[in-house]
């Protein structure tokens, strides 16, 4: 289709009435309007990276997404690298901190700061299926990251509340992902 007039190329307004009007004329030429949202996507991507995790009773996962909403980490709880899932605990109760999961387990948050391709976090939004931990918190304040989605809050729990204290003295937002109730089907 010639896309000059008198020589001179069509500026962009002129473009994009010739894309709508071709739009209407045939719909079959729109473009979908029922895509994701972009905190959803994030959100998805958060919960599927949480799958990949071997605990057996609490799937964390963690996504961090820069200005450029560009995914530049993700995490989900594990035991360190080389530490062998199968001859570690996975137990939450003993008598001995040498036999619970706890003393070993490296936290999804944790994992998605070190696996990050970017050097610097700055302004990075942290999208978690569950509200981090202090210790946590500690590194995300120290990364300068500059909000917090969480899926879930276990505020009964004290390590939830000394997060949420030092996250509003280091005045980094946090907020519960308001549920859209989308569903996406993902066959594997
Ligand atoms: N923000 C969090 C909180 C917990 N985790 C991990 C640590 C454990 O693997 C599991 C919690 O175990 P539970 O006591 O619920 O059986 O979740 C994390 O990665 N990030
Ligand atoms: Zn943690």
């Amino acid at each position: 289709m010639n896309n000059t007039t008198n020589g001179v190329m069509k500026n962009g307004t002129e473009n994009l009435c010739r894309i709508l009007e071709n739009a209407k004329l045939n719909p079959e030429n729109a473009k979908r309007d029922d895509y994701i949202s972009w905190e959803e996507y994030f959100m998805a991507v958060t919960i599927a990276t949480s799958h990949r995790s071997k605990d057996p009773a609490t799937q964390v996962g963690c996504v961090l997404v820069n200005e450029d909403n560009h995914v530049v980490g993700a995490g989900y709880n594990g035991f360190p690298n080389g530490i062998s899932d199968d001859e570690y605990p996975w137990g939450k109760q003993s008598e001995n901190p040498l036999e619970t999961k706890y003393t070993y387990v490296v936290h999804a948050e944790m994992n998605a700061i070190m696996n990050a391709t970017a050097r610097q976090l700055k302004n990075c939004r942290l999208y978690t299926t569950r509200f981090p931990c202090n210790e946590c918190a500690k590194l995300i304040i120290q990364a300068r990251i500059g909000e917090i989605i969480y899926l879930d809050d276990k505020e009964e729990q004290w390590q939830s509340q000394a997060a949420r204290k030092m996250f509003d003295t280091a005045r980094i937002p946090t907020r519960k992902y308001q549920k859209t109730g989308r569903k996406i089907v993902i066959e594997l």
